[in-house]
Order: C-alpha cells, then sequence, then structure tokens
C-alpha cells in the first residue's frame, strides 16, 4: 500500500458532498432540459445556481447559450416589457404569449411561468385552470405564485395535479396597492410570519421559494431551515439561487432600480448609441453603402 498523501487523508469535508463537477447546473454537461429534480439534487450538493428572468425567444435564447439554468418569465413583462406601471395589470393571455416565445427560444433551461395577478386568487381551481393554460399552451415546465400560507391552497393542488410550483413570499409586488415596495420580515413578528410562509409552501409541496426584499440575516435562517431551494432577490447572499430581471442587470430598464440589482451592462447606453449612429448615417446619406446595396 503506498502511502496517503496529506489531502487523501482528509476526507471528511470532502468526501460528503459531491464535487462532480460535469452534473453542476451551472456549467455542467448535460444539454437535456433542466427539471425541478435537478433543482433537489443541486440542494443536497450545496451548489448555488442563477435565474434570470426573460420575456421573447431572442433574449431567451442568449441566455440558454450563456447556460443559465432556469428562467422566469416574470409578471415584470408587465414594467420591462410590456410598458405599464406596475405587474398589476398583466393578464393571463399575455403571460401564456411571452412563455410560449421564450420556451421557444430555449433548449436547456427549465421555465418557470408567473401567474399574474387576478388568475389564482379566486381559489385552487381556478390557479389549476391558470397554471394548465401555461403548461399545455406555452409548455413552461413549472409556474410561480405569490403568497405563502395565504396561497398553500393553491399550491397544493397544483402539485397534486403534477404541475411544479415555485412560490414567492416576502415583498410580493402583486400586493403593492396593499403594501407598497417596502422590506419584508423587519421585526420579530414580521420575522416569524415569514417563516411560517416559508414553511407553509414547502408543506404544500413548492419546489422552491422567491425571498424577495427581505434582510439577509432572515433569508439565510429560512434557507438553513428548509429542504427545497430559496431563490433570493434582494435577500442577501446565503440562499441557495439568486434571481435579477433581466433588463435591470444588463442596464436596460430605464429609471430608478430597486437597490439591490447589480449593473453587468449599460445595454441602454449601447442601443442608443446604435440608434444615434444609425439616424446620422441615414440623414447623412453615409448609410447605406456600395456594399449594402444590391444591384
Ligand atoms: N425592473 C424591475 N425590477 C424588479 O426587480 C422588479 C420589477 N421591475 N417589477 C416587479 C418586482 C417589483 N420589485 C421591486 C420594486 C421596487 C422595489 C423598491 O423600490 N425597493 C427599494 C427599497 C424599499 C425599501 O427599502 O423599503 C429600493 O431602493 O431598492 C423593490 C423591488 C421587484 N420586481
Ligand atoms: C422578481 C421576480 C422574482 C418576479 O416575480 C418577476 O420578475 O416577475
Ligand atoms: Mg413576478
Amino acid at each position: 500500500m503506498t502511502q496517503l498523501s496529506a489531502a487523501q487523508k482528509q476526507p471528511a469535508e470532502g468526501a460528503l458532498k459531491t464535487t462532480d463537477s460535469s452534473k453542476a447546473l451551472y456549467g455542467g454537461k448535460s444539454t437535456r432540459r433542466i427539471t425541478v429534480r435537478d433543482l433537489a439534487a443541486a440542494k443536497e450538493r450545496g451548489e448555488k445556481w442563477p435565474m434570470l428572468t426573460a420575456y421573447d425567444a431572442m433574449t431567451a435564447s442568449v441566455f440558454d447559450e450563456a447556460g443559465i439554468p432556469v428562467m422566469l418569465v416574470g409578471d415584470s413583462a408587465g414594467n420591462c416589457h410590456l410598458g405599464y406601471e406596475t405587474t398589476v395589470p398583466v393578464t393571463l393571455d399575455e403571460m401564456t404569449m411571452l412563455s410560449a416565445a421564450v420556451v421557444r427560444g430555449t433548449s436547456r433551461a427549465l421555465i418557470v411561468g408567473d401567474l399574474p395577478f387576478g388568475s389564482y386568487q379566486e381559489g385552487p381551481v381556478q390557479a389549476l385552470r391558470s397554471a394548465t393554460r401555461l403548461v399545455k399552451e406555452a409548455g413552461v415546465g413549472a409556474v410561480k405564485l405569490e403568497g405563502g400560507e395565504r396561497s398553500h391552497r393553491q399550491i397544493e393542488l397544483l402539485v397534486e395535479s403534477g404541475i411544479p410550483v415555485m412560490a414567492h413570499i416576502g415583498l410580493t409586488p402583486q400586493s403593492v396597492n396593499a403594501m407598497g415596495y417596502r422590506v419584508q420580515g423587519r421585526g420579530d413578528e414580521a420575522a416569524h410570519k415569514l417563516l411560517r410562509d416559508a414553511k407553509a409552501v414547502q408543506d404544500a409541496g413548492a419546489f422552491a421559494v422567491v425571498l424577495e426584499l427581505v434582510p439577509a440575516e432572515l433569508a439565510a435562517e429560512v434557507t438553513r431551515s428548509l429542504h427545497i431551494p430559496t431563490v433570493g432577490i434582494g435577500a442577501g447572499p446565503e440562499t441557495d439561487a439568486q434571481v435579477l430581471v433581466w433588463t435591470d442587470m444588463l442596464g436596460l430598464t430605464g429609471g430608478k432600480v430597486p437597490k439591490f440589482v447589480k449593473k453587468y451592462a449599460d445595454l441602454r447606453q449601447v442601443m442608443g448609441d446604435a440608434a444615434k449612429a444609425f439616424a446620422e448615417d441615414v440623414v447623412g446619406g453615409t448609410f447605406p453603402l456600395e456594399e449594402h446595396s444590391v444591384h
């Protein structure tokens, strides 16, 4: 028997965690479509993953080719794609059309379709009817809805019916008229409510839960106490996954963006400059040139 190296003598941590990077959600080898079971396995491995919103086929194809494993067709399409002030006016018809486009533009990412305001609040049966449209007409692999304890019956029926559900607690923007856009879970009572909401959606069968605008320490506690993955947005670094609105992280959103956003590019500047360059060319007669012409 040959002597063990120092690294081989230390099995404890490394041996427990799978380090098979070929299975990784981001950067792994598999090209088949990601499923909710893959996300459960990632939590077991302690692996973090990224999620971005997408509202159209072309943008979604860029993120799919970049290896983003999960995309959310968010009802943030309301203010980021369709020109509404908030997410409140978005309809199920609109979400179905946008979700279908994102599914068509992707081959690997798990596509989650957001149920818009008014499409599930009436009760479990309405929720099932709405979610069924996103699954059958758009082809999404899962749906998302807002609310913890208040939405647990909806989640139960969808999951029983074979539709994976991502829950969403903390700041729930569809309730903006009631709660505004404010940090949730500050103070003992609110923290306990958030923990109860998290347990309620896990017990109802949700495969993951979004934590929006929640103190980082509380999001960390929720993440440790659940066996399903948590997806943070403005919830600190310790959630299992992170989501951002794509137009925010690429610097395309006009006006103010939430302070939890990191801007990875300035597409608004890039696109504006390109539009101006085109306009100057046309006005000045420098476009089209001979190379852009047919004879
Ligand atoms: N472009 C965009 N980005 C988002 O992240 C987003 C949307 N739209 N629309 C749907 C919801 C609404 N979200 C919001 C909207 C506003 C704040 C906001 O005003 N936040 C304040 C902090 C408020 C506080 O401290 O209480 C901020 O400055 O970040 C946060 C999240 C997140 N979602
Ligand atoms: C911010 C995310 C979680 C969302 O619900 C959306 O984009 O609609
Ligand atoms: Mg949403």
